[in-house]
């Protein structure tokens, strides 16, 4: 079946509805990580329920349980499962995105209200928390679906749901979820394939179809000591101070220049090969793209294919930052009698959690007996992914290639991303099928950052590429 005509004139009549659908959603402050916003992630899967059951898809909003986090007990927000077409005769696609978005505050350094999508006629720029991850890409998938179904056309594949709300923040309770709905007369029984749309491309011109992506190990470093928050002229040199400790220890972590100084992890990353370094070589991507997406010249490399493994096949270690000490505007004289330090390290094959928290762990206790202090470290682990890499000459990427030339007129490029989303790997063990991921947003898009962004002519050519790529999948799929 090729692609109706029909479908392509629905989406670019319909461009004004569809960036009214992205606003509603960015509109709901759906922030994972933030308790006080638990109810707007709640609030946001109602909509995409709603949203979903108008378009005549069955749902069903799973109950994944509850959290504590900072000594609250907050119900974890429902995982949406939902089906669409149950014909034998097709292959059976199963669509993943999230609808949980990372914070984001004015005051962080937007230009714009983050939660109100506003629409640069100039530069057709769509800014707003979660524009380009991942609300963009998830409506792209209701669009698709209300093409077809207001269209009158037939889909080509039956669709499978699972949206989630938890993804910024561990993705909690979803893996056991997934692997709770295995099995003959299950959810997941009859899947072909899986697709996710959460990334981005390498550059602000070239599509790209990702194969792999790192995982995490998220810290969160603990140094406390003094009762209560101290005056530090009063008690200043005669107290060990947590906040001196703490940026003693994350300094040990790792260097200037990106050497993450934890012995054993270098040591267990997979050796480079002379043919996949030529791979690198190969991707369209240039100090200055790295450049222009950060908004300043402080790439650690001029040679494009060191930046790219970089991202791409070793590890990275970041400080995020420390809670607890004084952060306001003004000149406050405290010692910090309590601060947590978060840290995270970016996993790429042979590392796991369960293979480098130890190293970790070990290390820093190690690093802070050194500093003979009185004040007590407590090093937690947060949450973790392992990395995942597919396939990509499996039919699903042809499909995808096919799909992105088509709407394109060029061959993606194929990239592994340095981003995170550890429900991948659990697709492709759980379900035994291959995985994908196909973007809908640019390398420059800012996601986490501040003034996130989708372009216009992403969101809508995204739209006919994902459709595209469905009708590619019934075509190709073996
Ligand atoms: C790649 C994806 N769009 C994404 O941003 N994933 C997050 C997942 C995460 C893990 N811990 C917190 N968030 C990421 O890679 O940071
Ligand atoms: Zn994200
Ligand atoms: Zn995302």
């Amino acid at each position: 079946m090729s692609v109706p005509q029909a479908f392509y004139d629905y989406i670019d009549s319909h461009e004004s509805q569809f960036i009214q659908r992205l606003a509603d959603a960015v509109a709901i402050p759906s922030v994972s990580a933030d308790a006080e916003h638990r109810k707007d992630v709640i609030a946001m899967g109602k909509y995409l329920q709603k949203q979903l059951q108008d378009l005549g898809v069955e749902v069903r909003m799973a109950d994944v349980g509850r959290q504590v986090v900072d000594g609250q007990d907050l119900p974890l927000p429902p995982v949406i499962l939902g089906k669409f077409g149950s014909d034998p005769k097709k292959k059976t696609v199963q669509l993943y995105a999230h609808y949980d978005v990372q914070p984001a505050l004015l005051s962080d350094g937007w230009n714009t209200d983050p939660f109100k999508l506003t629409h640069d006629g100039q530069t057709g720029r769509l800014y707003g928390r979660g524009a380009s991850d991942d609300k963009g890409p998830l409506l792209g998938w209701l669009n698709v679906l209300e093409a077809h179904v207001k269209g009158g056309l037939e889909l080509p594949v039956n669709l499978r749901f699972c949206f989630e709300g938890m993804e910024e923040s561990g993705s909690e309770g979803l893996d056991e979820l997934i692997e709770s709905e295995v099995g003959p007369g299950k959810f997941f029984e009859g899947v072909d394939c899986v697709c996710i749309s959460d990334n981005y491309w390498l550059n602000d011109r070239t599509p790209c179809i990702t194969y792999g992506l790192r995982g995490i190990t998220y810290y969160k470093l603990t140094v406390s000591g003094p009762g209560r928050d101290l005056h530090s002229g009063v008690f200043g040199n005669m107290v060990h101070e947590p906040l001196v400790d703490l940026v003693h220890l994350m300094a040990k972590l790792i260097s200037p220049q990106g050497e993450i100084l934890v012995p054993g992890i270098a040591e267990l990353v997979a050796p480079l090969t002379e043919e996949e370094r030529k791979r690198y070589d190969k991707l369209d991507y240039s100090v200055q793209d790295v450049e222009s997406a950060v908004g300043a010249a402080v790439a650690r490399s001029d040679d494009k294919s060191e930046l790219l493994m970089g991202r791409m096949r070793y590890p990275s270690l970041s400080l995020h930052g420390i809670e607890g000490a004084f952060s306001a505007p003004g000149a406050k004289t405290v010692i910090p009698a309590c601060v947590h330090g978060k840290f995270s390290l970016r996993l790429v094959p042979n590392l796991t959690p369960e293979n480098v928290d130890g190293l970790v762990i070990k290390y820093l206790k190690d690093e802070f007996a050194k500093l003979d202090s009185k004040n007590t470290l407590n090093v937690e682990s947060l949450h973790g992914g392992k990395p995942w890499i597919a396939d990509p000459n499996h039919w699903n990427y042809v499909a995808a290639i096919k799909a992105t030339e088509t709407i394109y007129k060029v061959s993606p490029d194929l990239t592994r991303e340095g981003g995170s989303i550890p429900v991948t790997l659990t697709f492709a063990e759980t379900l035994g099928v291959n995985v994908l991921l196909l973007p809908m947003g640019r390398g420059d898009d800012g996601a986490h950052s501040t003034n996130e962004k989708l372009d216009k002519s992403n969101y809508i050519q995204g739209t006919k590429l994902l459709g595209t790529y469905l009708y590619e999948v019934a075509a190709n799929a073996t």
